[in-house]
Formats: C-alpha cells, structure tokens, sequence
C-alpha cells in the first residue's frame, strides 16, 4: 500500500503525529528528517521540511524522487487574514495556493508571474504562473470531517510570501488581491511540486495568528499545532478505514 506522506516546516508541527503514530526516522528526505509510522494498515511518512518555499520543494522533490506517495498532506500554522471569519485555534483547508510575492512591483502596482510571460510550472499543455489548485477531493473530505466533529474550519484560498504580513493593511491587501483566507510560507511550494510530480495534495493548517499589526502577545502557535495535528490524525484514520 502506498503510504501518505505529511509534511511541515517545523518539528514542532509533527511532534503529536510522531508520537501518535509510533513513528521511526528514516532516511529519504534528502538532508531532512523523516519518520514511519502507522494508522492501522496504512503507512504514513511524516517529514520535517524547513522554513519557507525552498526548503519544502528540495524536501519535497527528494522524498518524491525516493517514493511517490498516494497524497501528499501540508501540514502546519497559518496566519488568518482579518475578513476570512477565522479565529486563532480554528483550521483551514487550502482551495488552492498561490505565490503571493512572485512577480513584478511596477508603478501601477503588483502583478504576478504572468507579466513576465514565464510560468512556474507547465503541465500536460497548462501553464502555472501564481495559482496552483489543490486537489478537491480530500478537501472535499476534510471539510466533511470537521463538520462531523464540530470542528470550525474553513476552506479558501491560501497566499505563499516569502515576507510575512506583519501588518494589517497588507495582509488586508493580499486577502483583497487573491480573494484569500490565509497565508504561510510553505504551501505553494507543496502544491507546485506535487502537481509537477502528479500526487494529489491536501493542505490543513491551524490559525496560530490574525495577520494584523504584529503583536506576539496574541499568537497561540500551540494551540494551532495542537489542533491541526490531531485533526490530521482522525483524518488519517478515516483513510485507514477505507481500505
Ligand atoms: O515573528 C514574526 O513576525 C512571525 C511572522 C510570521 C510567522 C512567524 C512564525 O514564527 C511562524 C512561521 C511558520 O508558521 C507559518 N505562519 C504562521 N503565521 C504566519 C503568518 O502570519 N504569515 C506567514 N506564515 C505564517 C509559516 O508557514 C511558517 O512556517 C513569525
């Protein structure tokens, strides 16, 4: 059976899915850490990939070069634009993913990739520029799932920047622009590299802050860990218990 492979920038963002699993390191991730374990019969790869777009694609590409998984699932903290209705310690699930500081700064404004005429990624005769989709048939579950449970989540647009939005009126700007939920640092890469690869992907990340004004004070990066990594553990069950 071909396992699932989940991936997250940080330790801290798999450490519940590592323990919960009884997961072993192994090798595979090129120069990143990774991990086995198991939900009933399914085998399920868990890797630490690095901050930022960089590090998950050269994550990505190494552990797609070793195995090809059945989907691949980006895991993580996310920061909720102020208009999407989400709060700290609720979830989202990406429609899509867009690499949201890609581009051109002329004086009219910003554009994307598509100004320059050169895609990120072309596949079977279409051409990526800033938007990749994710696939929608495990969103489709996920959102099933979490309304099963009771779990607020959200399903939208996430923005990839390289720069966070440590202030309101930009976050207000990107959430504008993309038509946007939230933003991180990793998804675009996840969602670039699996469609490159033809693995379908699932991203579900916890709210650990609003994008506003930076202030510390009000992040909770535990609770939105804790609470994307055990809703990934009952969706990993829901997919043990198909086969
Ligand atoms: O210190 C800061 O100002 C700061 C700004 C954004 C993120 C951080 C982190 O410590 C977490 C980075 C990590 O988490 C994802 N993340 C979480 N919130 C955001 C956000 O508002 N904008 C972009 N990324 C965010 C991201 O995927 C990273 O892996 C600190």
């Amino acid at each position: 059976m071909e396992p699932i492979l989940v991936v997250a920038a940080t330790r801290q963002e798999l450490t519940l899915l590592i323990r919960s699993l009884g997961a072993r390191e192994r090798g595979g991730a090129g120069r990143r850490p990774s991990w086995l374990g198991k939900v009933g019969l399914l085998p399920v790869v868990l890797a630490e990939t690095g901050i930022g777009k960089v590090n998950t694609a050269a994550a990505l590409a190494a552990l797609f070069e070793n195995f090809i998984p059945r989907l691949v699932i980006n895991t993580g903290c996310a920061g909720a634009y102020t208009a999407s209705g989400l709060r700290v310690g609720d979830l989202a699930v990406a429609s899509a993913e867009i690499s949201g500081d890609e581009g051109v700064l002329t004086p009219q404004g910003w554009e994307g990739l598509d100004l320059i005429g050169i895609p990120a990624l072309e596949r079977k005769g279409v051409r990526y520029f800033n938007e990749f989709p994710l696939s929608l048939h495990p969103a489709e579950q996920a959102v099933q799932l979490a309304t099963a449970l009771g779990i607020p989540l959200r399903r939208g647009k996430f923005v990839t920047v390289s720069t966070c939005s440590g202030i309101t009126a930009r976050g207000d700007e990107l959430a504008s622009r993309f038509d946007a939920i939230c933003e991180n640092m990793e998804g675009a890469a996840m969602a670039q590299v699996a469609l490159d690869y033809g693995v379908d992907c699932l991203e579900v990340r916890g709210v650990s802050n609003m994008v506003e004004d930076r202030d510390l004070s009000r992040w909770n990066l535990p609770l939105a860990v804790e609470k994307a990594q055990r809703f990934i553990i009952k969706y990993l069950e829901t997919c043990g218990e198909e086969q």
